[in-house]
């Protein structure tokens, strides 16, 4: 991670200077995620690795009855309960295998005989309770189908305990109760066939646990009724079950193929993957012995079935044909046949392995004459294998179902092959259109939301702002957060919780567009050789390539067309996407998804990061968080017309930097003209804030405050940098961390130094009422301060040159723009057009240097914002907020800077302050201004005085100045002392 230092030329930081750095060559804002199009490469994907991520338990809340069940113990309790009920059914049912007969007696005259005795009489491993259990759910349960109960109570458990499960609880449980009543059923009808009437009742007996009496009577019923029919009839709810289990919705039969064609189309041989359930990326990648050729490449099929499978999202009919619109001739479209890529997925299902796998259940069930526990459990195993192998092939890793982890958010490479009509030979890609594949990108790890994982204190960042680097701090170090060392940084539960966001993009609506891409394109003489979808929270990317030869401009210069024939508003072209031979077109979808900042947070990404100033903006088009670092950028404009999401923008920004750092460790100065916008933060004013002394309102409504806090900036500014070179160190974070290791004397002025972080909501107003005034010292502390952690937001509605003018511009090299109303707002923001065509409601450019970066900005909405504020103002608190250099009137020097001072101009009051300064003990401005009833600028001008005839020290911040003189019997003789 590169770090920002500031080295000016000549290697030693000097005083502040109106020379202009190169900001171009500032090291970038620190991006988290790689732009979009620098992770869609045309680089044959590596197969991933399903991650298995930690997924949030949800639970019911009940209007705070069950609020227990939220109690992390209470479900480490519950959990490893499941756990040990798995491996206690496990002992306790193997043991039945070979104890269980002799055991019945035993409990079955339970009534009769007492627990003690009885429990020395049962042979079963775990005494009488494992007796008694596997009795009660083997012989007068399911029989051997009981053995299915087991990965359910692990699974539950593991999943409480681990919050990681490759499977979703709700599959395990029906795949596993359909097992249990399947396995107990088939088992209870062969059992009754091996029976005959004159068969032993004993023998016939000792098989009837097999099935358990439940599976035996139905068994019983079932024969009665149906005779040999109740094969067929198991056989029917097995297909039904893996029917409706895996969503099969076609089968292909075996065809007869040659590989002929395949080698003239270039074509490589692709395996067919299957659908993924978990959302997570895991896709089959294994080889599979039925490898599927794509095209119309066919295929060497082995005798088998094959179903094709449609997932969740790919569930939907056949695409709807697309009507020409006015400016499209009515010819016939291009059928569009799709090529899978290896991290595509395929949606045929191979019921081979599955077939196998059930014959394999059966026989094992078969085998179980000789009461073989292994096979049992290999027959449940297996019959779950089977189902999962049939829809996953050689590899396949079910996962959460589609309701818990909704496609939008699912990383579910979708391939859309099986749109063709399944019995009509495919289509070769090249010769009749391009390859189209839709890419549902990953989803960030989500944490849980115990407070103690955001909590920087939990972790080993307490001071990461300090530090840095790793090294740890000795105990003895200054620690600034021991300040308030029972702050508690806010927790997620501020926060609304919106649930998981659902599935926005139906197969439909990519298939439309895909087809009106290619169609519109195709009127231009452009033909394209495939198109890949990114599906993201607002927008989709098509990611097109063309035919060779073809040129981008002429596919840039077609926007509009291409616009009006997709009929939506908001169509961004990339020609070239940087990087990359592709064009890229963002098309907004239909429904939005809305990104609550509560699930941003939530991220392991934000919650870990080491950032120094984080910002978790949202979402990019590929579904990553986009965390940026603000001391990186090293400052920050926004723009975006009224209603667009600036606002909650700025909102998003504050909260991620409060949930993030400690009052010590931050300070913001809040400018807000329009009075009310940022008004809501001044709870937080005795912990984060900073201000003037002297003023009664930390956050800055008057321009004419805001001159003097721009110009206290400078001068703080200046400060920093003064003690920064006394200290010999570069940077802030240089400097503070040798202010931690105590090796700079505060005596002589050194001080922790927070970072200052200046919000300006409105430019457009500061730049109509004080113009220069206001831009010399934004333009001065964007220039100088990123070295000393002063960094500058700066937002407008207006992003017009008047307003955002070159000087300014030229200092902010990160920049944001919400939607705004002409291309030359846009221009005038990012440097480019692209934000005209965004779809409002917080969909945004980022910009740091030549990249743009699509995110949609998270939602936060203004009761949450209030529950933030009151969390962190309800806290104790310093006793003010942090105090900035006083600014002593146009025309004066301020604090410290009186080298023009006239030791014989003395106020007349001079005499008056020195004895109340004196008396308290305590080097105040606001003392001299309440005692002796005096304005601000004349207690400025007195407190300077008394600086430079010697009573009291230096300015120090937000501290009171150092009182020089001990009493006032010292004062008078100094006072006597002095030129008159
Ligand atoms: N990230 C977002 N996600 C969803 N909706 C949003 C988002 N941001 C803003 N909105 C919607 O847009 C509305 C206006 O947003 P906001 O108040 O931030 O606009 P603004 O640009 O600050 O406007 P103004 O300049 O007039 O204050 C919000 O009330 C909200 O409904």
């Amino acid at each position: 991670m590169a770090k920002n230092t500031f080295k000016p030329a000549n290697g030693s930081v000097s005083r502040a200077t109106n020379e202009a750095r190169p900001v171009r060559n500032q090291p970038k804002a620190e991006v988290a995620p790689e732009p979009v199009r620098e992770s869609r490469r045309n680089a044959p994907p590596a197969p991933k690795a399903p991650k298995p991520p930690r997924q949030p338990l949800k639970l019911p809340n009940f209007g705070g009855m069950f609020s227990f069940l939220h109690d992390r113990r209470f479900q480490l309790f519950a959990g490893f309960f499941f756990l040990l009920t798995s491996l206690f059914l496990t002992i306790a049912f193997f043991s039945f295998l070979f104890t269980g007969h002799a055991d019945q007696s035993v409990v079955e005259g339970l009534g009769n005989t007492p627990v003690k005795e009885a429990g020395q009489e049962s042979g079963n491993w775990l005494g009488l309770t494992g007796a008694w259990m596997a009795q009660l759910l083997i012989y007068e349960g399911f029989g051997l189908g009981a053995f299915a109960l087991i990965p359910v109570a692990f699974a539950l458990g593991y999943k409480i305990v681990f919050r990681r499960l490759d499977l979703s609880l709700s599959y395990v449980l029906a795949l596993c109760l359909f097992a249990m009543l399947w396995v107990s059923l088939l088992l209870g009808y062969l059992v009754l066939s091996v029976q005959t009437p004159t068969d032993d009742p004993r023998t016939a007996h000792s098989l009837d646990f097999l099935s358990g009496q439940v599976g035996y009577e139905a068994a019983l019923w079932l024969d009665s009724l149906l005779g040999w029919g109740t094969v067929l009839l198991l056989a029917f709810l097995l297909i039904s079950f893996v029917v409706a289990f895996f969503n099969v919705t076609t089968i292909n039969l075996p065809r007869r193929t040659s590989l002929a064609g395949l080698g003239e189309d270039d074509e490589p041989i692709r395996q067919p993957d299957t659908y993924d359930r978990t959302g997570l990326g895991g896709v089959n990648h294994g080889a599979n012995p039925t490898a599927s050729l794509d095209g119309d490449a066919e295929e060497d099929e082995p005798m088998g079935m094959q179903l094709r499978y449609t997932g969740p999202v790919a569930e939907v009919a056949p695409p709807a044909p697309v009507k020409p619109t006015a400016t499209e001739p009515a010819k016939p479209r291009p059928s569009v046949p799709f090529t899978l890529d290896d991290d595509s997925t395929e949606t045929d299902l191979d019921l081979r392995p599955a077939a196998s796998a059930v014959s394999a259940a059966g026989a094992a069930s078969l085998a179980l004459g000789g009461a073989s526990g292994a096979a049992t459990t290999a027959a449940s195993t297996a019959l779950t294998g089977a189902v999962a192998a049939a829809a996953a092939g050689p590899s396949f890793s079910i996962e959460a179902p589609v309701a818990e982890a909704p496609a939008a958010r699912v990383p579910t490479p979708l391939s859309m092959a099986d749109l063709a009509d399944d019995d009509a030979p495919l289509p070769k890609p090249v010769a009749k259109g391009p390859a189209f594949e839709v890419e549902m990108p990953e989803p960030e790890l989500e944490i849980e939301t115990d407070t103690d994982e955001l909590d920087p204190n939990a972790g080993a960042d307490v001071a990461a702002v300090v530090e840095e680097d790793e090294d740890a701090m000795p105990s003895v170090n200054y620690d600034p957060t021991l300040d308030l060392p029972r702050y508690q940084y806010p927790t997620l539960e501020l926060l609304n919780d919106y649930g998981q966001a659902k599935a926005q993009v139906s197969k439909e609506e990519l298939e439309a567009n895909k087809d009106r891409i290619v169609e519109t394109l195709g009127h231009y003489g452009i033909n394209i050789a495939s198109i890949k979808a990114t599906i993201g929270p607002t927008v989709t990317l098509y990611e097109i390539v063309p035919d060779a030869g073809v040129r981008i401009s002429k596919i840039k210069s077609l926007e509009d067309d291409i616009a009006l024939s997709l009929a939506a508003l908001g169509i961004r072209i990339i020609a070239p996407i940087p990087g990359k031979g592709t064009i890229g077109i963002e098309v907004p979808n239909t429904k939005k998804e809305m990104v609550s900042i509560r699930s941003v947070f939530a991220t392991e990404k934000f919650a870990k990061t080491e950032m120094s100033l984080p910002i978790a903006f949202g979402r990019t088009i590929t579904n990553e968080v986009f965390v940026a670092d603000l001391a990186k950028m090293p400052h920050l404009l926004m723009a975006g017309a009224t209603g667009q999401g600036k606002s909650v923008g700025l909102n998003v920004i504050l909260a991620s930097l409060l949930y993030k750092r400690h009052p010590s460790q931050l300070k913001f100065v809040l400018v807000d003209p329009k009075k009310v916008e940022l008004s809501i933060f001044n709870k937080i004013e005795r912990h984060f804030l900073a201000k003037l002394p002297d003023t009664e309102e930390a956050i800055i409504t008057d321009t004419k405050k805001v001159v003097n806090t721009l110009n206290s900036l400078c001068m703080e500014m200046d400060r920093r940098y003064d003690l920064l070179k006394d200290a010999g160190c570069r940077n802030l974070s240089e400097y503070n961390r040798k202010f931690t290791e105590r090796r700079l004397n505060p005596k002589k002025g050194h001080r922790y130094m927070p970072f200052i972080v200046l919000v300006i909501d409105e430019l457009a107003d500061l730049m109509m009422t004080a113009g220069k005034e206001v831009e010399t010292p934004i333009a001065r502390l964007a220039q100088l301060a990123r070295a000393i952690g002063i960094h500058l937001i700066v937002a407008t509605q207006r992003p017009s040159v008047n307003v955002i003018t070159g000087i300014i511009k030229a200092n902010f090299p990160c920049r944001i723009s919400f939607k705004v109303t002409s291309k030359i707002d846009s221009r005038t923001i990012l440097d480019t057009g692209g934000a005209d065509q965004l779809v409002g409601q917080g969909d945004m450019l980022f910009s740091a240097g030549s990249d743009l970066i699509r995110v949609q900005c998270a939602f936060i909405d203004t009761p949450e914002v209030d529950r933030l504020c009151d969390f962190v103002g309800e806290q104790q608190g310093y006793s003010d907020a942090y105090m900035l250099p006083e600014v002593v009137g146009e025309s004066g020097s301020g604090n410290g800077g009186g080298d023009d001072f006239d030791p014989t101009d003395r106020d007349s009051m001079f005499e008056e302050a020195a004895r109340v300064i004196v008396l308290h003990q305590q080097g105040s401005t606001s003392l001299i201004q309440r005692k002796l009833k005096l304005g601000y600028n004349r207690a400025g001008r007195l407190i300077d005085q008394l600086e430079h005839a010697g009573i009291v020290g230096p300015f120090e911040g937000s501290k009171a100045r150092e009182v020089l003189i001990p009493d006032e019997y010292a004062l008078e003789q100094l006072l006597n002392n002095l030129p008159k």
